[in-house]
């Protein structure tokens, strides 16, 4: 058995109810947006090809439940992830002041290895409704500061306002785990070709 770099990161979105996990997973790997509302149950993921300085990986992207009663989700499933998601909604401020949950939640339940340097990515959605805006820009950028630098983008699932360049850093910052360790992995998810230009599979847990 040769080793080999690692070709698929584990992506895990966080946030309450209705900020737009699921949206902002299907803007970016589907191009595709509905104003319809389904709760997610239990978690759903996506897969999507990206090429991260010259070689072509995997993002398996795994959407939450947001809803408490949908949520199911043990320390197995956290552990193994390359990079968390959390999401709010910038009129939401109450989705705003639960991120310190999600985060020690997935902190608790994930136990990375190296929790103070595990890369987290803070994105605040619907920005199209930035009319609406109650959680100000400089305090998300204070939040991230203050807990280690994360990276922030504001975001919009509806208009796709900067989800690509958003994916790109979640991608870089999932892959710069493994610096210094080369890891055998072996392939779990085979793609299934949906669409000639975008290569996606769905799948579902718990
Ligand atoms: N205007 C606007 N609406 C959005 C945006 N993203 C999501 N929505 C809407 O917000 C609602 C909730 O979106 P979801 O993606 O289902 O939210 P979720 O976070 O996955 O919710 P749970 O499954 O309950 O955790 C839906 O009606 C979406 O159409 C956005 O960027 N702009």
């Amino acid at each position: 058995m040769a080793s080999q770099k690692k070709q698929l990161f584990k992506i895990i979105i966080l946030g309450d109810s209705g900020v737009g996990k699921t949206s902002l997973m299907n803007q970016y790997v589907n191009a595709r947006f509905t104003q319809q509302y389904r709760a997610t149950v239990g978690a759903d993921f996506m897969a999507k090809e990206v090429m991260i300085d010259d070689r072509m990986v995997t993002l398996q992207i795994w959407d939450t439940a947001g809803q408490e009663r949908f949520q199911s989700l043990g320390g197995a499933f956290y552990r193994g992830a390359d990079c968390c998601v959390l999401v709010y909604d910038i009129t939401n401020p109450k989705s705003f002041d639960s991120l310190d949950s999600w985060r020690d939640e997935f902190l608790m339940q994930g136990q990375p290895k190296d929790p103070e340097h595990f890369p987290f990515v803070v994105l605040g959605n619907k920005l199209d409704k930035a009319t609406e805006r109650k959680v100000q820009e400089s305090k998300s950028q204070q939040w991230c500061k203050s807990h280690g630098n994360i990276q922030f983008f504001e975001v919009s699932a509806k208009d796709a306002t900067n989800i690509e360049q958003a994916f790109q850093d979640i991608a870089k910052a999932a892959a710069s785990q493994e610096k210094d360790e080369e890891i055998f992995f072996p392939t779990t998810v085979t793609l299934t070709k949906q669409d000639p230009k975008k290569q996606t599979k769905q799948g579902g847990c718990c």
